[in-house]
C-alpha cells in the first residue's frame, strides 16, 4: 500500500513562499499529475515528497509512515527529474542497472529488466554508449529508465519527457501509461503541459502560486473547471472569457455583454441561478470554449441570438481552423472544421451554444455554473 498524504505542507525559501499549506490525498496505485505554470510550486512539492528538500511545515505520509525526517533512500521511492543526473563514467546499460546493482539484484534479473525497459524506451542501440555524447532526449529517456527499472512504492517523475521531440513525447505518453498499468504502483508526475497531464493521469492537481486550484479527473478539470485560473490554463486553444451581467427574462435568464445577449435555457442552470444571491446586481464572466461557438455567414435563420463580428485572422491547423473574430473592441477564438472558408475583414455572425457556457463570479473568480 502506498498512499501519499500531504497535510498542510509548506515550503519557504527565505521570503519566497513556494508551497502554501497544501492538503492532498493520493491513493495507492493512482497516477497523479501536478499541473501548473512555471514557478507554481510543483517541483518543490515533489522534492519534499522525495526528501530532497526540507519541509518548512506540515506532514508527508507515504503509506502509513510519516516521512518528514526520513532520508530519500529510506522512503522507497524512485525518481526521474528533468535534469538527467546520469553517471558520466558509466555506460547507458550500467546507468540503468545502477539502482538494481545497489540493491544486490542477481545479474540475470538485472539484464532482463534493463533490456525490457530499453526496448520500451527505444534505447537498445545506445546501451554501450556513455552519457556525454548523447542527445538531451536520449539522456532523459535513460534517466526515466533508471527510475522505472526498480521496484518502489512511489514513482516521482518531474517533467521526465520534456526534452523529447513531439513524436517521441506522444509515444512515451502512451508507454508511461502502460508502464503504470503494469507496475500497478503510485505515480506522481509533474508537468506544465496540460496535454500530458490530461492524457496520462487518473487525477490532475492544478496548482498556481503555491496553492492547489483544483483536484479532479481530466474530464472534471476540462469540463468543470472550478475557477477562472483552471478554465484559462486548461484547453488549447484557450477558453474565451466575456464580461457580462445577468437579467431575468420571464422564466429564464439572459447574459448581457457589449449590447448582445445569450439566453440560458438549461433548466438546471436556471434553477441554480435562482438560488444564488444578488444575481442581477453582480458582475459575471462567462466562459465558452472555441469549439462551442459557431460561425454563420448570414443571419437569416438564427436572427435572435447571433452576434455580428468581423474575421480578424484564420489559422489553418490541419484538422481544424482557428478563427479570430472581433466584435466591438473584443475578440473571440472559434475552432471550426478544416473546410471553413473565411477571409480577413469578412463580416460574419457568431452563435454561442449556451449549453456549454460556464459562468464565473467576477469578484471571487469561482465557477458557479
Ligand atoms: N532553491 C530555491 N531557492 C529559492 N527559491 C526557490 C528555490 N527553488 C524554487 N524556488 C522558488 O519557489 C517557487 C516555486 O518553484 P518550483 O520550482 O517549485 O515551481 P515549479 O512549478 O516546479 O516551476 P518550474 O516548472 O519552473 O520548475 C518559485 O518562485 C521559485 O523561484
Amino acid at each position: 500500500m502506498a498512499k501519499v498524504e500531504l497535510k498542510k505542507l509548506w515550503k519557504k525559501y527565505g521570503k519566497v513562499e513556494a508551497v502554501k499549506g497544501i492538503d492532498l490525498s493520493i491513493q495507492d496505485r493512482e497516477f497523479v499529475a501536478f499541473l501548473g505554470p512555471s514557478g507554481c510550486g510543483k517541483t518543490s512539492t515533489m522534492r519534499m515528497i522525495a526528501g530532497l528538500e526540507k519541509i518548512t511545515g506540515g506532514e508527508i505520509y507515504i503509506g502509513d509512515r510519516l516521512v518528514n525526517e526520513l532520508d530519500p533512500g529510506t522512503r522507497n521511492i524512485a525518481m526521474a527529474f528533468e535534469s538527467y543526473a546520469l553517471y558520466p563514467p558509466m555506460t547507458v546499460f550500467d546507468n540503468i542497472a545502477f539502482p538494481l546493482r545497489a540493491m544486490k539484484y542477481p545479474e540475470n534479473e538485472i539484464k532482463s529488466r534493463v533490456q525490457r525497459l530499453a526496448e520500451i524506451l527505444e534505447l537498445t542501440d545506445i546501451m554501450a554508449k556513455y552519457p556525454k555524447g548523447l542527445s538531451g532526449g536520449h539522456q532523459q529517456r535513460v534517466s526515466l529508465a533508471r527510475a522505472l527499472v526498480r521496484d518502489a512504492d512511489v514513482y516521482l517523475l518531474d517533467e521526465p519527457i520534456s526534452h523529447l521531440d513531439t513524436k517521441m513525447r506522444n509515444r512515451m505518453r502512451a508507454e508511461l501509461k502502460r508502464i503504470h498499468g503494469e507496475l500497478g504502483k503510485t505515480m506522481i508526475y509533474v508537468t506544465h503541459d496540460q496535454v500530458e497531464a490530461l492524457a496520462m493521469a487518473d487525477k490532475v492537481v492544478v496548482m498556481n502560486f503555491g496553492v492547489i486550484q483544483q483536484v479532479g479527473t481530466p474530464q472534471e478539470i476540462y469540463f468543470k473547471p472550478q475557477n477562472l485560473f483552471v478554465a484559462d490554463f486548461v484547453g488549447e486553444p484557450p477558453m474565451n472569457f466575456v464580461d457580462c451581467s445577468i437579467e431575468l427574462k420571464e422564466k429564464s435568464f439572459i447574459l448581457l455583454f457589449s449590447g448582445h445577449s445569450v439566453e440560458i435555457h438549461d433548466e438546471q442552470k436556471v434553477a441554480k441561478l435562482r438560488e444564488l444571491e444578488n444575481v442581477l446586481s453582480k458582475k459575471w464572466i462567462f466562459g465558452i470554449r472555441p469549439t462551442n461557438l459557431q460561425i454563420f455567414k448570414d443571419e437569416s435563420n438564427n436572427s435572435s441570438s447571433l452576434i455580428p463580428g468581423i474575421i480578424y485572422a484564420v489559422e489553418p491547423l490541419g484538422d481544424s481552423k482557428i478563427v479570430h473574430v472581433l466584435y466591438g473592441d473584443k475578440s473571440l477564438l472559434i475552432e471550426t472544421t478544416p473546410d471553413f472558408i473565411g477571409s480577413e475583414d469578412e463580416k460574419i455572425f457568431l452563435k454561442i451554444d449556451s449549453d456549454y457556457l460556464l459562468l464565473f463570479d467576477k469578484e471571487t473568480e469561482q465557477m458557479v455554473l
